[in-house]
């Protein structure tokens, strides 16, 4: 069963790019055999990752958790930090934690995969101090592209539709990471045991 409503006020095809738009030809996406059980919390992919890192002091400290088929489910609280007007959470915060949450679905398909493109529609204000409720879910398949929607909602999973945002993500290789990071932090990256085996998880082919 879809985690995520294709809700909101309007249908959400009618303003989605063509790009967005998965392909005739596009499969659904396949669950992995060793994906984390519903429920299971996903963890950080990475320490300093400004979404879910724990180790990362101005960050969104995003924890996720697998549910069924290929979704997650995530909880953000709005800070003080987060403020982009008085009060009211910074837009570009706001697609972070869409971002974020919808890259989490790479532990449920075991690749590895960035975002390419990124389309966040703001429905509602979020002030400062609200629980977002994020549900994000792979929709299709095609090729390396991974076509994705995301969802966040006010208080509870229930609660007023907040956000929606519709994701392409291109899967890539390790050497995306070694080959474009900074050379400082690939080579701590690289030397940490958790670090490789956390990339080693996600890669179907390592
Ligand atoms: C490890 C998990 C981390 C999760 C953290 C949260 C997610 C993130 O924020 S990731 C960081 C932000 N994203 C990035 O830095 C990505 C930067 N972009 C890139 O590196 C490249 O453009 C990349 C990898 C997306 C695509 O490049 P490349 O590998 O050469 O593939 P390319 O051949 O151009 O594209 C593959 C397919 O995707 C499509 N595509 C790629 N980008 C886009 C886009 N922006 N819009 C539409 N289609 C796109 C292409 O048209 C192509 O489609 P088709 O196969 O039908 O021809």
């Amino acid at each position: 069963m879809s985690t995520v409503p294709s809700g909101g006020n309007r249908p959400r095809s009618a303003a989605r790019s063509p790009a967005l738009t998965p392909p005739a030809d596009a499969i659904a996406p396949v669950r992995h055999p060793d994906a984390p059980a519903p429920g299971e919390l996903l963890g950080s992919h990475y320490a300093h990752c400004f979404g879910c890192g724990d180790e990362q002091p101005h960050g969104l400290h995003l924890q996720a958790r697998a549910g069924e088929g290929v979704s997650i489910t995530a909880e953000f609280t709005v800070r003080p930090s987060h403020q982009g007007a008085p009060g009211l959470a910074h837009g570009g915060v706001l697609a972070t934690a869409l971002d974020e949450s919808l890259g989490a679905l790479s532990w449920l398909l075991r690749v590895v995969a960035v975002t390419g493109k990124l389309e966040t529609d703001f429905v509602r204000p979020v002030p400062v101090d609200s629980v977002l409720f994020l549900a994000a879910e792979a929709t299709a398949v095609s090729g390396r592209k991974i076509f994705c929607s995301a969802t966040g909602r006010l208080g509870s999973p229930e609660g007023p539709l907040a956000l929606r945002a519709d994701a392409l993500f291109v899967e890539v290789k390790v050497d995306h990471f070694i080959d474009n990071g900074r050379p400082e932090e690939i080579r701590a990256a690289m030397a940490d045991p958790d670090q490789v085996r956390r990339a080693r998880a996600f890669e179907v082919n390592p």
